[in-house]
């Protein structure tokens, strides 16, 4: 229930606890004052003695009693809300932080749909731990101590059984808690599973309609929502039988500590006085754990969410290197690398090849044998491969991802559009003139498209849905251009496009080929004749390797796969 880690990974909202807790403290302080008051006046009614005077000015302790009971209890909750914020802001920072750190391949350790619910919810749910469970919780223990120390002055008997009592409440909730731990792990899951689904099912929508299989997935949808309605619903009865339990305990130790104040009194031990106040005050000794049994679900929450979110905070970041490059020799050495997504199906099997720099290589080979995972690999998507891939003298793994991408430009076929002005889309950090945007738009062939529209103001919608996938492909080409990198990796940057963007884009490929180091990914061959190198990839293994007139020389795999593909090009066209 108290998760010391949270306090330790957040030590800035300590200080957002401690104030609330001691506003509660005085306002505590308050009801004390005003009790002793009430079982004062009390005392005066039965014996008759209570006068005009006296009622008033016990009126007007009450009202000053009230007013600060109720600036401190406001300034706790102004404590609070400022306490969360903080909270808020410092996990959604450090989670931000970590996904950025991880860089391409923090899909290796946990899903992204994982990640937006823990962003949202999840912190949501902390947030509420730090803003109301956690000083309540230190409220509980302080509130029951200072009432027993208060009250065993008078009657140390009934102090000590109501004290005594107080436990119990925590003891019913851990008994719970061992209950729920395990049903809210099932709760998070089903969220998140239902999340997963949902997600994935809006974005294959069209897909979905199109092979009328929508009805399926609905189904599918529903029994996760299903299971989700029932893991909430017995949350929630959990946390229903667990307040009964609660309030069983809370009335029977008051009423046990009023019996024997009563008790007392009739033995005369004690003073009406003493027994109207242990009486009055009896119940505050379990309002506050009581209280904190109300929040106890959103500490279990919070406590589930922290797990996952902790889980995400210890990710071992492997890459630690921070080594720069030396300018302007860019070669790339990748040596017996192998690689496999499962254990059960190894890909890439002891691949080794060089790229000199300013060299234009292509690989090609069939679909499925490994070719876009090497660009992956050397991109840092994935880590755990057997082998090298070393850049200059460095291991890719020893490059810092910053340093790595200011040098490495990679452009796969599914460009990143996003809504916003060409401007924004084309120079994220505004940092090039409209002079220069405009030339590489040149060099694609967009500038005549987009000075027809609204030049770089044109609005660009989301996914650059208002764009021709060619035309969408040769804006990401554009963007390339203006890095001016010094790898560029061009992962089937040409599939799926109308001839005119293929051969605009080729035609600038080619061009940036004469003072760039290229690696060019490719299903079709006619695209690669003027490499300086083709490497040619079959199920995870390099088979060939040489220019487009070795490999033809050869009559090997590549050779055939050449005469196939240009008689089926015929014959298209
Ligand atoms: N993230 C992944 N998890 C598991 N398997 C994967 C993943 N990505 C790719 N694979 C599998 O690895 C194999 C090689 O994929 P890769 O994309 O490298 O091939 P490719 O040669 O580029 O294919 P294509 O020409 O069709 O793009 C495929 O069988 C694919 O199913």
């Amino acid at each position: 229930m108290f998760d010391k880690r949270l306090i330790k990974e957040i030590p800035e909202a300590k200080a957002y606890v401690k104030r609330q807790v001691l506003c509660q403290w005085i306002a505590l302080i308050m009801n004390i004052i005003f009790t002793v008051g009430l079982s004062y006046t009390l005392v005066l009614l039965f014996q008759e003695q209570l006068t005009i005077e006296i009622l008033m000015i016990g009126i007007v302790f009450a009202i000053i009693l009230f007013v600060i009971r109720g600036i401190v209890l406001k300034k706790a909750t102004q404590f609070s809300f400022a306490g969360a914020s903080l909270v808020k802001k410092i996990l959604r920072e450090r989670l931000f932080k970590k996904i950025l750190e991880l860089g391409g391949h923090y899909q290796d350790y946990v899903a992204t749909s994982e990640l937006v619910q823990l962003g949202g919810e999840g912190i949501n749910q902390l947030e509420t731990y730090f803003a109301l469970y956690l000083p309540q919780l230190f409220y509980s223990v302080l509130a029951p101590v200072t009432l027993f120390i208060i009250i065993s002055f008078y009657d140390f008997m009934s102090a000590l059984v109501l004290f005594l009592c107080v436990p119990m409440i925590p003891l019913s909730i851990v008994l719970i808690q061992k209950i729920a731990k395990k049903l809210l792990a099932k709760y998070w899951n089903s969220y998140t599973t239902l999340g997963d689904s949902f997600l994935e099912n809006l974005q294959g929508l069209t897909t979905l309609k199109i092979y009328q299989s929508d009805e399926f997935k609905q189904k599918e949808m529903n029994k996760e929502a299903e299971n989700f309605r029932k893991v909430t619903m017995r949350v929630l009865i959990m946390q229903l039988n667990s307040i009964s339990v609660m309030d069983i305990v809370a009335y029977g130790g008051a009423g046990l500590g009023s019996y024997f104040a009563i008790t007392h009194y009739m033995y005369q031990e004690i003073s009406l006085f003493i027994a109207l106040f242990i009486i009055l005050l009896s119940f505050e000794f379990f309002i506050p754990l009581r209280q904190l049994g109300s929040f106890f679900h959103i500490a279990m929450n919070g406590i589930a969410a922290s797990e996952k979110l902790f889980r995400v905070f210890d990710i071992e970041h492997q890459q630690s290197g921070k080594f720069d490059f030396k300018e302007g020799d860019f070669g790339l050495c990748v040596d017996q690398l192998s690689f496999q997504y499962t254990k059960e199906q190894p890909l890439l099997k002891e691949v080794s090849f060089q790229i000199k720099p300013n060299q234009f290589v292509g690989i090609v080979g069939e679909s499925g044998s490994g070719k876009s995972t090497i660009a992956k690999l050397i991109m840092g998507y994935h880590q755990d491969y057997q082998g090298e891939i070393r850049i200059q003298t460095h291991q890719r793994y020893d490059i810092d991802d910053t340093v790595f991408f200011n040098h490495f430009v990679y452009m796969t076929h599914d460009p990143m559009i996003f809504k916003g002005t060409l401007r924004e889309n084309i120079d994220m950090l505004n940092q090039y003139q409209d002079k220069e945007i405009w030339e590489a738009l040149e060099k694609v062939n967009l500038a005549s498209f987009f000075h027809q529209h609204n030049g770089l103001q044109t609005l660009l919608l989301e996914s650059g849905s208002n764009l021709s996938g060619g035309q969408k492909q040769r804006l990401n080409l554009a963007r390339a251009i203006l890095k001016n990198g010094d790898v560029y990796i061009f992962d089937e940057a040409t599939s799926n496009i109308d001839v005119e963007s293929e051969n605009a884009i080729l035609e600038v490929i080619k061009d940036l080929s004469k003072e760039k180091t290229i690696l060019f990914i490719t299903h079709r061959l006619s695209s690669v004749i003027d490499c300086d190198d083709i490497l040619v990839m079959k199920q995870g293994e390099l088979i060939e390797q040489g220019t487009h007139q070795q490999l033809k020389a050869q009559n090997g795999v590549y050779a055939q796969m050449f005469t196939k593909q240009a008689k089926l090009e015929v014959y298209q066209g």
